[in-house]
């Protein structure tokens, strides 16, 4: 048996461990028609004969305890805060699990996205179909939180699937900006930015397919990180999909968010995302070595989308001077296809959500590793609920599905080698530059929709904020805002983006610039 894994005796699937039901010939026959497969009765016989050694083995394997990691540490299912105890909408569930007593993040405190799964503790990633589930497994980066000493305090509400970057869309309503209430928190970790950055929790894990660590941590004024893809384990994260799912550290100050790093990144031997050879470095340490010397390139085409808030610009560029000061070499650079990155993310998140988080139950097929068995069975019952899920997430199901469907998913498989033409453009840069630079998003926190807001508005706040964030989901390369100043009192992140597995370079540039003054007088 691996370290750390062994029968799981509380996950057995009770309810059907008899025998599996046997298909009718009518089943079989809808089954293989759907296959395109036309079997007369003589052949649904004969077919029905042949398969009963098969469903033997189902039975076999349906008999067998399931395979899972042993949840340690104690815990409780905690409850769900509300009023004053719960002023920004932003935490799902409160509960306390104590760590070990010595590590490096002793007295800390963290909250959980929850799309992480929290053994005992329950789970709805912002879904009202996902509403009641209660996972049996800790995800990866729980057990290495609390292995480092960190208590575990609670969820934190996250967008419908995670999948918005205002947060508007969570079945559990709103999540508010600590900096101004009635504005987005940012999605799709809206609580996560939230809590941290109202002071409520020391650390907070948050998840990134589009730029959902990001895009929260530059609207609430903190620190995200989505390191390289497959450095920190995904393994018991809801995934939306493998080639694009990130989890990663957001915190009020570098420091806890290197120390963070430090404690969740490695191989754990159960994600097909992750490389054998990639391990933590120590980049609390790491990070402090300066700037002087560093080639940073202010990206062109990071600055000029239509939604651009000139603003945010220049802001962004006046912070860049604080690292000019500091001996860094800043000058701009063009990345071309930066401009079509958005593009190429869409084929990937749209056909690609459809397909595995949706229509596949979560974690489709074809890798190997930890399989969230109960989230699987859970979660496939949004098939019998689906005019629920939030108006971002039907749209883009309905786009994914017409490309799946109509066009074979070519355009899926294509964005996949554009995807590696981008990498090689931002390598090719990052041959000349240590660092990328550019606006973390094109604009500050807007108002939350109104109740009953129109699906255009809905829809238009939720994906407006993603050009400069997503493509560094589909090349993998690591990627973190950093706060860098207030417009009318809201925040504005600048985002560093490097060479991957080389996070120390971002966070030197992160602490240089944290240690250079107060980011708010920017
Ligand atoms: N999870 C994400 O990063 C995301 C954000 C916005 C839209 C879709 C996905």
């Amino acid at each position: 048996m691996p370290d750390g894994l062994q029968a799981n005796p509380s996950t057995r699937n009770t309810e059907s461990y008899m025998a599996i039901k046997r298909p009718t010939l009518d089943q079989l026959q809808d089954v293989a028609l759907s296959l395109g497969i036309h079997l007369s009765e003589a052949q649904a016989s004969s077919y029905n004969a042949l398969l009963q050694a098969n469903f033997d083995a189902y039975d076999a394997v349906d008999a067998m305890p399931d395979y899972l990691p042993v949840v340690s540490y104690a815990r409780t299912p905690g409850y769900r805060p509300l009023g004053e105890e719960n002023k920004y909408g932003a935490w799902y569930v409160k509960t306390t699990i104590k760590g070990k007593p010595e590590g490096k993040l002793t007295g800390k405190t963290v909250v959980l996205k929850d799309n992480v799964c929290l053994a005992g503790v329950p789970m709805m990633n912002g879904a009202s179909t996902l509403e009641g589930y209660v996972p049996n497994v800790d995800a990866t980066v729980v057990t290495r939180l609390l292995d480092a000493g960190a208590t575990v305090v609670g969820k934190s509400v996250c967008e419908y699937f995670c999948f918005s970057g205002g947060s508007h869309t969570s079945a559990s309503g709103p999540v508010h900006n600590p900096h101004r209430m009635g504005y987005s928190a940012g999605g799709s970790s809206s609580g996560s930015a939230a809590l941290v950055a109202a002071g409520e929790v020391d650390l907070a894990i948050g998840g990134d397919q589009g730029g959902s660590i990001r895009m929260p941590a530059s609207y609430c004024g903190i620190y995200g990180m989505k390191a390289t893809h497959g450095l920190v384990p995904y393994t018991g994260v809801m995934p939306i999909e493998l080639t694009i799912d990130h989890t990663g550290p957001m915190t009020a100050n570098v420091t806890d968010n290197a120390l963070m790093l430090e404690v969740l990144a490695g191989p754990d031997g159960l994600d097909p995302r992750q490389h054998a050879g990639q391990t933590a470095k120590p980049y609390s340490e790491l990070m402090k070595d300066g700037v002087r010397g560093l080639r940073i390139g202010i990206v062109k085409e990071g600055f000029g989308w239509p939604q651009s808030d000139a603003a945010v610009g220049a802001k962004v560029r006046k912070a860049a001077e604080v690292f000019t000061k500091l001996g860094a070499i800043v000058s701009e650079v063009s990345v071309p296809m930066h401009a079509v990155g958005p593009a190429i993310w869409l084929p990937i998140a749209a056909e690609g959500a459809t397909q595995q988080m949706m229509k596949d139950n979560g974690h489709g097929f074809n890798w190997k590793g930890l399989y969230v068995t109960s989230m699987v069975d859970f979660h496939a019952g949004w098939k019998q609920r689906a005019d629920e899920l939030s108006e971002t997430l039907k749209l883009t199901m309905v786009l994914g599905e017409y490309f799946i469907k109509h066009y074979r998913g070519h355009y899926y498989a294509k964005a996949q080698n554009l995807a590696r033409q981008l990498t090689a453009a931002y390598d090719s840069t990052l041959a000349d530059f240590d660092l990328l630079l550019m606006p973390t998003l094109p604009i500050t926190a807007t108002p939350l929709p109104a109740p009953g807001a129109s699906i255009e508005e809905v829809v238009t706040r939720a994906f407006e904020v993603l050009p400069n964030t997503c493509p560094f989901d589909v090349t993998g390369h690591p990627s973190m805002s950093v706060p860098c100043g207030l417009i009318d009192g809201l925040p504005v992140g600048m985002m560093l983006t490097g060479r991957c597995y080389d996070e120390a370079t971002i966070y030197r540039a992160a602490y240089a610039f944290e240690q250079a003054g107060d980011w708010k007088a920017i």
